[in-house]
């Protein structure tokens, strides 16, 4: 993975991107929040653009994204990411209309779901305390099951037929396998699970083993384990601290990450990069969760996920030391008992971004370095 070059003061210039449902209130509290922590550290600059682009845009032009949106993407740092999807949009037309659209040809492959269980919050297992669940999730965000391959034929007819066809490339799964294991040879465990279904899917899941095999003789020093997706479900309930880095295709991974954001309290905290390794494009950002259409508009939604995503930006941005001491400040924000319903507190999505401004301030507001 290429180095970021870091200049002294340096300006990050940050597309935001908030769309749909409670998209807007979690992006708002995130760039609050970056700015509170920018200004507060006065060691680098975040320049943000909005681009309205979203369901309510969509149903106005008939498109998600304007023709151009790729080169004006293309000129950005990074993107930060609300959510996408509408009640009176099809789910399939809004996520390929404007998250895949991006994802997809910006190649960004490697999509990183870190979860862990925070100071102050509660896992639903009985017995996991703060330190048992600490996993990241490295899910293949390009192929697979989500590639777009496939169709549908026959409609209304009593044998109308679609298929859903997945992919796997050597150059797909190979890249990714390598990310994944460098990710786990940074991590103090130093331990994978590759996680698949080749018992029962033959073809593409059997190349996966395969390939994983072959990287990991690049990898000495990792401890590899293979474990079948419906096997790894239990395991992630009952042995949560027998876990590190996983790696999975992108459906598999994208349902076990939402099952890891929950048993680590909630899917309101966890975070998600979609990572060009090559840097040749813009990363983009966003918090684990949707639109949450139940929830929008009622000033509830929890902004940690979308903190805990700033903070992810900020370390692929370079700076590594400001995306910890921000996610150090949302812990102590939550281990204080001011958290939103979803993690049995009371507070308001801006009584949280209020918390943590507040402790932006208090712990970093007198160091001139951090
Ligand atoms: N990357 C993206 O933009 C994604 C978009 N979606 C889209 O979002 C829409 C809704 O999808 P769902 O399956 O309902 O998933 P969802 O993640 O939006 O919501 C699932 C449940 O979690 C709750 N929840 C989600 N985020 C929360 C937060 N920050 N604070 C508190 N509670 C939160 C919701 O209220 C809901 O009960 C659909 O259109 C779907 O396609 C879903 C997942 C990812
Ligand atoms: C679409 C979706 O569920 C995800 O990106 O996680
Ligand atoms: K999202
Ligand atoms: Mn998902």
């Amino acid at each position: 993975m290429a180095p970021s070059k870091v200049a002294e003061h340096p300006t990050y210039k940050i597309a935001s991107i908030p769309a749909d449902g409670i998209g807007p209130e979690v992006i708002s509290a995130g760039i609050t929040v970056l700015k509170k922590l920018s200004s507060t550290l006065g060691t680098f600059d975040l320049e943000f653009e909005n681009f309205d682009w979203s369901s309510d845009t969509y149903k106005k032009t008939g498109k998600y994204l304007p023709d151009d949106a790729l080169q004006t993407l293309k000129k950005f740092d990074a993107i930060l990411f609300g959510a996408v999807g509408a009640p009176d949009v099809p789910d399939h037309i809004s996520l390929w209309g404007l998250r895949l659209a991006i994802c997809q040809p910006l190649q960004q492959y490697a999509n990183v779901r870190p979860t862990k269980v925070f100071k102050g919050t509660r896992s639903p297992l009985r017995n996991c305390k703060t330190g048992d669940l600490d996993w990241i999730i490295i899910r293949e965000n390009s192929e697979g099951e989500y590639a777009g391959h496939g169709g549908r034929s026959h409609v209304n007819q009593p044998w109308e037929t679609a298929t859903e066809v997945s992919i796997f490339t050597r150059h797909g799964v190979e890249r990714i396998m390598r990310f994944a294991f460098e990710t786990a040879a940074k991590r103090p465990k130093k331990h994978i699970i590759v996680v698949t279904k080749s018992n029962a899917q033959r073809n593409g899941m059997v190349l996966w083993d395969q390939i994983a095999k072959e990287v990991a003789t690049e990898f000495p020093d990792v401890k590899v384990e293979k474990m079948l997706v419906d096997a790894m479900t239990t395991r992630m309930v009952l042995k949560p601290e027998s876990i590190d880095t996983i790696v999975a295709t992108n459906l598999h991974a994208d349902i076990l990450s939402d099952l890891a954001a929950a048993l680590a309290g909630s899917i309101g905290i966890a975070p998600t990069s979609n990572l060009d390794p090559t840097r040749e494009n813009p990363s983009m950002f966003e918090p684990i969760h949707g639109s949450a259409f139940d929830i929008t508009g009622m000033g509830i939604a929890n902004p940690v996920a979308t903190f805990w995503t700033a903070v992810e930006m900020l370390k692929w941005l370079g700076q590594e030391k400001a995306g910890d001491a921000l996610l150090e400040a949302v812990e102590n924000v939550c281990e204080r008992g001011v958290m939103t319903k979803d993690l049995g507190g009371s507070a308001t999505t801006l009584e949280v971004t209020n918390a943590v401004c507040d402790e932006i301030q208090n712990t970093l507001g007198g160091k001139s370095q951090v």
